[in-house]
């Protein structure tokens, strides 16, 4: 008998991770910058995935339907069965904790699932376009929060003020800028490491767990007793549990 092997897909809104798995081993991992032309970035992709042979390729999207219709058709080469994940009221114990299930993110749900059930208390943050908070109680999803990341934060900036024209700079310091530049900068870092502080301050025993692109650099600047991990490809891993 032959292992199963899959194509597991996280479509963000600015880019593409993927996982080729055989049975429970990653075979090859990738992530690439789609900005906003998916479908395109996997007509370039789908000869390496087809080289692969996958039986099964499972989805998380966070793109709206016109653009799942045309990921659908980038992916038909390889003549295998693509199914979306969707986030439902229970599943592997989890409950979401929002009042209208379909409308959370996909992303966020999928990443809570990943780490539900280890009777743990977990914060989990989203460090992507958007910056996301969710609270994981065990099996129970609490809720959460979204808030603009860095460039999205810059980009309102620029856009809602007369004075504010905001030079590409880094991220990369918490101290008070004595030019424009570097308070945006530090500004918008100061708020997003004092939103995931303030909201995890009051329980040192609520873990915290960090994915997406600027994962690392949201940890560096965290200083709190809690204990805190980086994990990069915790959008594939609940995706995985979904479909298992
Ligand atoms: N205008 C930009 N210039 C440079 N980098 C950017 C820009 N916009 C976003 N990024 C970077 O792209 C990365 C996007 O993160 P990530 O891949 O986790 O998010 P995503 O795939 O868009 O998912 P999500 O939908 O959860 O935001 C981040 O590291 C972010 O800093
Ligand atoms: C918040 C984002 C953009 C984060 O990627 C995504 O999870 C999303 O589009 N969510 C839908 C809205 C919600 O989660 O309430
Ligand atoms: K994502």
């Amino acid at each position: 008998m032959t292992t199963p092997r899959k194509l597991w897909l996280d479509l963000g809104n600015t880019r593409l991770k993927y996982w080729l798995t055989e049975g429970e081993e990653i075979i090859t991992s990738g992530a690439e910058l789609h900005l906003q032309s998916p479908a395109d970035l996997l007509l370039g992709l789908v000869d390496r995935f087809s080289n692969f042979q996958p039986s099964f390729v499972g989805v998380s999207s966070v793109l709206d339907s016109q653009a799942n219709q045309r990921i659908k058709k980038s992916l038909k080469p390889l003549n295998t069965p693509i199914e979306f994940a969707q986030v439902l009221a229970t599943s592997h114990g989890l409950i979401t904790g929002y009042d209208h299930i379909e409308k959370l993110g996909i992303d966020r749900w999928l990443q809570v699932l990943a780490l539900s059930g280890q009777q743990k208390k977990f914060c989990i943050v989203g460090c992507g376009t958007a910056l996301t908070l969710d609270l994981l109680d065990d099996e129970t999803h609490l809720g959460g929060y979204i808030l603009p990341s860095f460039y999205l934060q810059r980009e309102a900036l620029a856009q809602g003020t007369r004075r504010v024209q905001v030079p590409d700079g880094a991220f990369s310091n918490l101290g008070a800028g004595r030019n424009t530049q570097d308070a945006v900068h530090h500004g918008i870092l100061l708020g997003l490491v004092g939103a995931i502080e303030k909201l995890v301050r009051s329980d040192p025993t609520r873990e915290l767990v960090l994915t997406g692109g600027d994962a690392v650099l949201i940890r560096y600047f965290l200083d709190i007793p809690n204990p805190i991990t980086v994990e990069d490809d915790l959008l594939l891993r609940g995706l995985r549990r979904y479909f298992s």
